[in-house]
């Protein structure tokens, strides 16, 4: 009967819960933190920022919660890193978020080595993985410190250890995906073979111990935020998919125990590990969906998020948007690709535009579920989907529309760290199985496609000629 206090440190902030051992929540607290982006692609936050929004955010939840907490979980934004000093944990750098591009020269110099990056880690050499982005701030920031993604430095100030997890070490580029172990050569090839390396746990495994919530607690359970609503979205098996729409929208397929490698330029990494034994996942990417539907509020056209469904027409007009505002992912890997908004005429309105924005991030999910299918050799039968944005009826209809298949809404808008903390569950309890671990859950709304399978082939072969031409 473990209560876990789970923290989801995310892009856009953290958010805490206490969760019983039915998912019940016992205490939930948030921070926001806005990045800060800079010309030239940068994207970054302020280490004490965040450190300081896990603790505010951790005892809030805390403190409304009747039942004492036995153990915490972090969830972390996976790729997201900085420099700091081993000895008194001060940052010596921003951090470095997953949608900074800067590190686009790193990988430059690397391309000729790209297929075998790819074939070793899974991923494929891009700016968005973190192990680019520490050669970056080390060439251009600070040599001194430890460079790690942002749960080391956490979990060192939470715990004083010096770890990460499998699944966050797998968005590196520079694990092995077959022995889910850092690798000699690929740290050389990104000039890290000095570098002091964390050590690697399982996601059911406990790290160390923390006073920073009151009484003493074991911290454990650690995984990726994407791989955490993975799997409190019980995907439990291969071919199990979902899609969170949060800062970006990421689609996840559960892979099973092989690791094996997309042929549809998806990145393959591990899902979680548990008894030392590796589930791997494929993901796509769409970088900005949450921080798309920010951009319109910036540029005054809705004033804020739950304003979309209201703001968005009917129809588009012809308005084509590619959401490209931080570069393409998968299957395109262009850091440097912009977004677009084509087909306007003077009787383009701001409803168009709205539409268009939510249609474009559809259509980017739609393109990664066909590859999703496409690696599989089965076409996707159904989506899970979770994250704030999927209060918008509108996206999720279009979501629906474009990828003809029916879309189940997670009931909890906590899918993340509600998937921490079954891990959590399990680091606690290693008697507990995985399917016990995890609670299970009827869809709160199914989305069913209502265009035609021709209105949508036409959208999406329009949307993506306007993507490949980014
Ligand atoms: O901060 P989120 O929730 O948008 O998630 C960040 C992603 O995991 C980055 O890969």
């Amino acid at each position: 009967m473990t209560t876990v206090l789970a923290i989801d440190q995310g892009t856009s902030g953290t958010k805490a819960i206490v969760v019983g051992p039915d998912d019940e929540i016992l205490g939930l607290a948030e921070v926001t933190i806005r990045p800060r982006y800079l010309p030239g692609g940068g994207v970054e936050q302020d280490p004490q920022a965040l450190l300081d929004s896990v603790l505010t955010a951790g005892r809030a939840a805390i403190a409304q919660s009747p039942t004492p907490v036995d153990v915490v979980t972090l969830a972390n934004q996976g790729e997201t890193v900085l420099a700091w000093d081993p000895v008194t944990g001060a940052p010596l750098s921003p951090m470095i978020v997953w949608q900074d591009r800067r590190a686009d020269s790193v990988c430059a110099g690397l391309s000729r080595q790209a297929a075998t990056i790819a074939a070793r880690t899974g991923l494929v050499l891009d700016p968005y993985f973190s192990a680019p982005k520490q050669a970056w701030l080390r060439r251009n920031v600070t040599a001194a410190g430890v460079v790690t993604t942002s749960d080391t430095w956490l979990l060192h100030e939470l715990t004083g250890e010096f770890v990460t997890d499998v699944s966050t070490a797998s968005r590196s580029l520079v694990t092995d995906l077959d022995t889910t172990d850092w690798d000699d050569d690929l740290l050389e090839l990104f000039d890290l073979e000095s570098e002091a390396r964390p050590r690697i746990l399982g996601n059911d495994e406990i790290a160390g111990h923390t006073d920073a919530f009151g009484r003493r607690t074991p911290v454990g359970g650690l995984v990726v935020d994407q791989q955490a609503a993975l799997l409190a979205e019980s995907c439990l098996t291969a071919g199990d998919v979902k899609c969170t729409f949060g800062t970006g929208a990421f689609l996840l397929a559960n892979t099973g125990r092989t690791a094996t490698r997309s042929a549809a330029g998806l990145a393959a990494s591990v899902a979680w590990s548990i008894k030392g034994d590796p589930t791997y996942c494929f993901d796509g990417q769409v970088y900005t969906a949450a921080s798309a539907v920010r951009w319109l509020e910036q540029l005054g056209l809705i004033g804020s998020a739950a304003e979309l469904d209201g703001a968005a027409a009917p129809d588009a007009g012809g308005v084509l948007c590619v959401p490209a505002f931080a570069g393409l992912a998968a299957p395109w890997w262009r850091p440097d690709a912009t977004a677009t908004l084509t087909g306007m005429t003077l009787s383009t309105g701001r409803e168009h535009i709205v539409l268009a924005v939510l249609q474009g991030i559809a259509a980017q999910v739609a393109e990664l579920g066909r590859l999703v299918g496409q690696d599989a050799a089965v076409p996707l039968q159904r989506l899970r989907a979770d994250g704030g944005l999927t209060r918008s009826r509108v996206l999720m209809q279009a979501v629906a529309d474009l990828m003809q298949i029916p879309i189940d809404i997670y009931p909890s808008p906590h899918a993340t760290p509600l998937g921490a903390a079954a891990l959590a569950r399990m680091a606690m309890d290693p008697t507990l199985e995985l399917p016990d671990a995890v609670i299970a859950w009827q869809p709160v709304t199914t989305y069913e496609p209502q265009w035609s399978a021709a209105r949508a082939t036409d959208f999406r072969s329009r949307w993506m000629s306007a993507a490949v031409s980014r």
